[in-house]
């Protein structure tokens, strides 16, 4: 059986890479529309009537638009604007029970590229209890300039962007509130990104004091223990030993997460995620929730 999909913002970072790992597939008919007509409503709303399912790359307010024209088409959204939305399933397959859900929904929000990370680490220890829902916990993270879409990477072509910078220094970080949700947080984590001038790849951090945990220093193999239950034959996600550098772009044109607890064994512990910004946290976990969604191998299109 063929599933038609249309691409709502095809030309986009994201949209493109979609439609890279969609294009090979016998089991997938992808609807196009005329470039030029890429914001005509009427011709968009003529693609979501004939598809299956239609995979939003649009920036936050043009998904919230898009959805009104989409009608009874199943929506796969990667922007940020219904990740905690009522209605909608979150795109996170990894999460216990997730996958059915997925497998039902007629509308998931595709998770954020930091929350991907973010997430994947907390979650098994918040559910474990390693970490209470309401410690303080601190995340960094570094991304590739393709997180910021066509704007970002023009400004790194063209040299006019630094060669790394800090932002959202206020803690207003836009995939805060899923991290909390999803991640199992009460309290408001700290949340510091970095853009660095490479085009794809990510690490995300989760800096932690284990002595102060409620389980102590003996934390430190308990957290390793909990993350390898939690992704035991996950398809894409393993724990890994640490190495001394740990190299964002290591997972570059993935779908993969590696995660890995470093620390010096006493009490302070750093868990690491490492994955493609464009990969598995944009259009590679677009593709592996359209392959639930529609029964296909989960793996189908991705490596
Ligand atoms: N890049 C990344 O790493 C990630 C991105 N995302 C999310 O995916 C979404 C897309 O991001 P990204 O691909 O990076 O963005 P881009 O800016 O690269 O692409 C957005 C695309 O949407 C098109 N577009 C804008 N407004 C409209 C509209 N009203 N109607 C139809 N098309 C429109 C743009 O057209 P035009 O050609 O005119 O610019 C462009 O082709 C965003 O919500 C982003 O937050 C999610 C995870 C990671
Ligand atoms: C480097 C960079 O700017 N990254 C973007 C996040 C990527 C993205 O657009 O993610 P979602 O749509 O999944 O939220 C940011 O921090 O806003």
């Amino acid at each position: 059986m063929t599933t038609s999909v249309f691409i709502d913002g095809e030309a986009g970072t994201t949209g493109l890479q979609i439609r890279e790992r969609l294009l090979a597939r016998d089991d997938i008919h992808l609807i196009s529309i005329d470039p030029d007509l890429r914001k005509d409503t009427a011709a968009r709303t003529d693609a979501f009537a004939q598809a299956d399912v239609a995979i939003l790359c649009l920036p936050d307010d043009a998904a919230r638009a898009a959805v009104k024209i989409a009608g009874d088409t199943r929506i796969i959204d990667a922007s940020t604007a219904h990740r905690i939305a009522d209605g909608w399933i979150y795109g996170m397959p990894e999460l216990p029970g997730q996958r059915d859900r997925i497998r039902d929904a007629r509308r998931v929000a595709n998770v954020g590229c930091y929350a991907t990370g973010s997430i994947a680490m907390l979650r098994p220890l918040t559910d474990a209890g390693i970490v209470p829902a309401d410690a303080g916990v601190t995340l960094t993270g570094v991304s590739g300039y393709t997180g910021g879409g066509k704007s970002m990477i023009a400004d790194y072509d063209t040299g006019t962007a630094p060669d790394l910078f800090l932002y959202a220094v206020r803690q207003d970080h836009k995939h805060v509130p899923e991290i909390m949700r999803y991640g199992g947080l009460t309290r408001k984590p700290l949340f510091q990104p970095m853009v660095a001038n490479f085009a794809q790849g990510m690490a995300v951090q989760l800096h932690l004091h284990a002595d102060l945990l409620p389980g102590g220093i003996a934390g430190h193999a308990r957290i390793e223990a909990a993350l390898r239950d939690f992704y035991a034959g996950d398809p894409f996600v393993s724990v890994v030993q640490p190495g001394e550098r740990v190299d964002p772009q290591s997972l570059r044109d993935t779908n993969r997460m590696e995660l890995s607890v470093q620390g010096d064994g006493a009490g302070r512990v750093t868990v690491i995620a490492i994955l493609d910004n464009l990969g598995k946290g944009a259009s590679g976990t677009a593709v592996q929730n359209l392959n639930v969604m529609i029964g296909a191998k989960e793996t189908a299109g991705l490596t």
